[in-house]
């Protein structure tokens, strides 16, 4: 059994997006974790296939070349909340995906729509395979990979709870620096042209700035529970 859950509920399809360092990922898996769903991290989809693009050296600035090869990396997603797996041609990329060459360059690739048709069929494909439901987290879930979830949230907070965050994470990394890399990567993800970041309009926002994790993983627990309860 998926998740050690029972499978009494109906599956549930639940969307949160926000920009970076807002508190997406972690969560996500928290509340699929307590739900007994699947989780997807559709970040790490993109950042699998630029880092199979860097690996086999493709000019990443033509999206010409990178639109040609958009097809070719087979990228497998591993949807357990506890354990989350990636894989790229079988190769686990897991670490490699989160390095600062991947980080800078993500932006890049994933404005380009044919890698975008390419990794939102995977999303798809994987959300509708989900017996129990799933939670799906990125920049265009709510608008438009899963435009009919039974939940959307869109997750924000200031880009310095953010960056204090990500510090954190990085040990002894600058805190100007790490707000700056940012800022400025949320604008290219809510200013490209196709399917760009941005707030569904039936999204429900939450402000995470002043909020502990566990605070804000309750309060999604809490919507996701009246919308089961509500269908
Ligand atoms: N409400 C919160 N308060 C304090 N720290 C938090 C909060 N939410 C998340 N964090 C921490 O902030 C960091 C970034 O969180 P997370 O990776 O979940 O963000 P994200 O939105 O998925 O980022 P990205 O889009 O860049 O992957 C993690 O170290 C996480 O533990
Ligand atoms: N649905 C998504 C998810 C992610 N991206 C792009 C834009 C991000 O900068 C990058 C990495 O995401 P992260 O791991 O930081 O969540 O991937 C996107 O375009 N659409």
């Amino acid at each position: 059994m998926e998740n050690g859950a029972a499978p009494t509920a109906k599956p549930v399809i639940v969307a949160i997006d926000g920009p970076s360092g807002t508190g997406k990922s972690s969560t996500s898996k928290a509340v699929a974790a307590q739900l007994g769903l699947s989780y997807l991290d559709t970040g790490a989809q993109y950042r699998a296939i630029t880092w199979w693009m860097v690996h086999n050296g493709i000019d990443l600035a033509d999206p010409t070349a990178v639109a040609a090869v958009a097809g070719k990396p087979e990228i497998v997603s591993g949807t357990d909340p506890s354990a989350p797996t990636i894989t790229v041609d079988g190769v686990d990329v897991a670490a490699p995906i989160r390095t600062q060459e991947v980080t800078s360059r993500v932006s890049a690739v994933s404005a380009v729509p044919e890698v975008r048709t390419r990794i939102t069929e995977l999303q798809r494909s994987l959300a509708a395979g989900a017996e129990r439901g799933i939670v799906v987290e990125g920049r265009d879930i709510g608008t438009t990979v899963l435009p009919d979830a039974d939940l959307k949230v869109f997750l924000t907070a200031s880009p310095e709870a953010r960056a204090a965050r990500r510090s954190g994470e990085l040990k002894g990394a600058d805190l100007h620096a790490t707000r700056e890399a940012l800022v400025k990567r949320d604008a290219a993800d809510s200013s490209r042209k196709t399917s760009p970041l941005a707030k569904a309009d039936d999204a429900v926002e939450v402000d995470t700035t002043e909020l502990t994790l566990a605070q804000v993983i309750e309060c999604v627990v809490t919507l996701v529970e009246e919308k089961r309860a509500a269908k």
